[in-house]
C-alpha cells in the first residue's frame, strides 16, 4: 500500500520520523511535503497530498502541519476528501471504522512523536466498517456532489 504525506514547515522533522515509521511497517511513502524549515503555506500541501489521492496515486494520505488543522481543512476542499485531525489514537481508528477517511492529519506542535506513530498506527489497521457507515458517508459526499460551483 502506498502513501502520500505532506507538511509544512512546522513539521518536517516529524514528517520524517513519520516516513520512517511508515516504511517500518511495510508501507510505500511518496513524500509531497516541503523539506525546508523556511515558512510556507500549509495549503499547498494539503491541497497536493488531496490531489494524490484523489487520483489514485497512493492509497491513502497523510498530512501534518502545526495543528494538522489548516491542511486537513485545504485537503478536504478537494473532490472525495475525507481528511481527518487526530490527536490520539481512539479517534484515528474511529475516522477510518465510521467516517472512511483516506487522510489522517495531525499537528507536530500538539502531539509528540510516540503518539503521532501510535495515531499513524491505529488508522492504518482500521477497515472501514460499511453498512450503516456507507450511508452516512455516502450523505457526505453527496453535499459535495451537489455543488453547484465545482
Ligand atoms: O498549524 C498550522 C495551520 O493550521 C500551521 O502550521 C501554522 O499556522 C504555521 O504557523 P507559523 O507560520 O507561525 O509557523
Amino acid at each position: 500500500m502506498k502513501i502520500g504525506i505532506g507538511n509544512d514547515h512546522s513539521a518536517v522533522g516529524m514528517k520524517n520520523e513519520i516516513m520512517e515509521y511508515l516504511k517500518e511497517l511495510g508501507y510505500e511513502v511518496v513524500n509531497y511535503g516541503t523539506d525546508s524549515n523556511e515558512s510556507c503555506n500549509y495549503a499547498a500541501y494539503g491541497e497536493r497530498v488531496a490531489r494524490a489521492v484523489a487520483a489514485k496515486e497512493v492509497d491513502l494520505g497523510v498530512l501534518i502541519c502545526g495543528t494538522g488543522v489548516g491542511i486537513s481543512l485545504a485537503a478536504n476542499k478537494v473532490k472525495g476528501i475525507r481528511a481527518a485531525v487526530c490527536s490520539e489514537s481512539c479517534t484515528a481508528r474511529l475516522v477510518r471504522q465510521h467516517n472512511n477517511a483516506n487522510i489522517l492529519a495531525f499537528g507536530a506542535r500538539i502531539i509528540g512523536i510516540e503518539t503521532a506513530k501510535e495515531i499513524v498506527k491505529a488508522w492504518l489497521d482500521a477497515e472501514f466498517e460499511g453498512g450503516r457507515h456507507q450511508e452516512r458517508v455516502d450523505m457526505i459526499m453527496a453535499i459535495e456532489e451537489s455543488r453547484t460551483d465545482s
